[in-house]
């Protein structure tokens, strides 16, 4: 089953953090992505593009129930044009699948805002 056809499960403080093996395998899943350390938390990190501030924010509100759906949230950075988004798992401090369902699904959103 592709990522973006799976649901986020509720992440516990004992919930598995990807392997190193697993984590290769999963980014091939979701090639515009790239980890990306952050104060030593290991992440998922994109950056999309957009026209203007209105499309960017329309983006981040799609990203908003998305996460709203899953249970699970990201870091947002809304700009003129820009959309960062940013997937750990706050309770493992790290990654675990969830967030790469959430990125593959975050990709889906693009074009439908
Ligand atoms: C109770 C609630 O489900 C948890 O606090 C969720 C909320 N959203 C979350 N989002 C992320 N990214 N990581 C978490 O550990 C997390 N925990």
């Amino acid at each position: 089953m592709t990522l973006a056809n799976q649901q986020c499960e509720a992440c516990q403080a004992d919930a598995p953090k990807v392997s190193d093996e697993e984590l290769a395998t999963l980014m091939r899943e979701i090639p515009d992505w790239a980890p990306a350390v952050i104060d030593g938390v290991l992440q998922l990190e994109r950056q999309y593009k957009f026209k203007n501030f209105r499309q960017a924010l329309a983006f981040t509100n799609q990203v908003g129930e998305l996460a709203e759906n899953e249970g699970h949230h990201p870091e947002i950075v809304t700009e003129w044009g820009k959309v960062t988004v940013r997937w750990w798992t706050h309770a493992i401090n790290g990654l675990h699948k969830n967030d790469f369902i959430c990125a593959a699904k975050t990709d889906q959103l693009l074009g439908t805002e």
